[in-house]
């Protein structure tokens, strides 16, 4: 794994989260639309560094034909209840379960971690379409800490990719609508020499 490169713009160690009100919202069409709050957490690489060292990373492995494949990320999933692993993942949580309370009328409760290592972790194109999200519109939030990787929306039913989002470094992003119905999104392999990153997605109950 790559040593983490500090960024410039967060030289500080105090984790803290800002405002939501800065959020910006993008619409994709087909009621999905996307918000966006770069530089949300500051700290982001002090809580990379708490993150990476004290969350039960798992490797998964997955039938693809006749072969088990590992996953390519590492991975860790909190459950309704279960506490999370820094306080100011609660805070976040709590925070975009407030903000978004009107739209989406229930709260955030789980969330799902991942960590890409280097350039060669990534997710292939899919929606969050496991459960309620499989008919139902939803919203999931990602918060990003570590080296920006690129996050792609293209639509579902083909068409070329609409947005491409770099996120690391405490930058928020939120997913909402139909976006994990009728959108598709995926994290890129890539050649350039990247350092680690971790998201953290809030989903809400029954929504994988
Ligand atoms: O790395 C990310 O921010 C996206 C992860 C993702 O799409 C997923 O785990 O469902
Ligand atoms: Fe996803």
């Amino acid at each position: 794994m790559h040593a983490l490169q500090g960024s410039l713009f967060d030289q500080t160690d105090e984790i803290r989260l800002g405002p939501l009100s800065p959020l910006e919202r993008t619409e994709l069409g087909a009621g999905a639309w996307v918000d966006r709050l770069p530089g949300w957490l500051t700290g982001a690489d002090a809580l990379f560094e708490h993150l990476a060292a004290e969350v039960p990373w798992r490797a998964e492995r997955r039938q693809m034909y006749e072969r088990e494949v590992e996953v390519p990320r590492l991975l860790a999933f909190y459950g309704a209840g279960d506490p999370l692993p820094h306080p100011v993942l609660t805070e976040a949580r709590e925070a975009l379960s407030r903000h978004y309370a009107p739209e989406l009328g229930e709260p955030f409760v789980t969330a799902g971690l991942c960590l890409y290592r280097d350039g060669r972790d990534s997710v292939a194109w899919h929606g969050d379409r496991h459960g309620r999200s499989a008919t139902e519109d939803t919203l999931v939030a990602i918060l990003s800490v570590g080296d920006p990787r690129d996050l792609v929306l293209r639509p579902r039913d083909g068409g070329p990719t609409l947005l491409r989002l770099p996120l690391g470094h405490g930058d928020l992003v939120v997913m909402g609508g139909s976006c994990q119905r009728t959108m598709e999104h995926a994290v890129p392999k890539t050649a350039r020499a990247v350092g680690p990153r971790i998201s953290v997605q809030f989903r809400t109950r029954g929504v994988l």
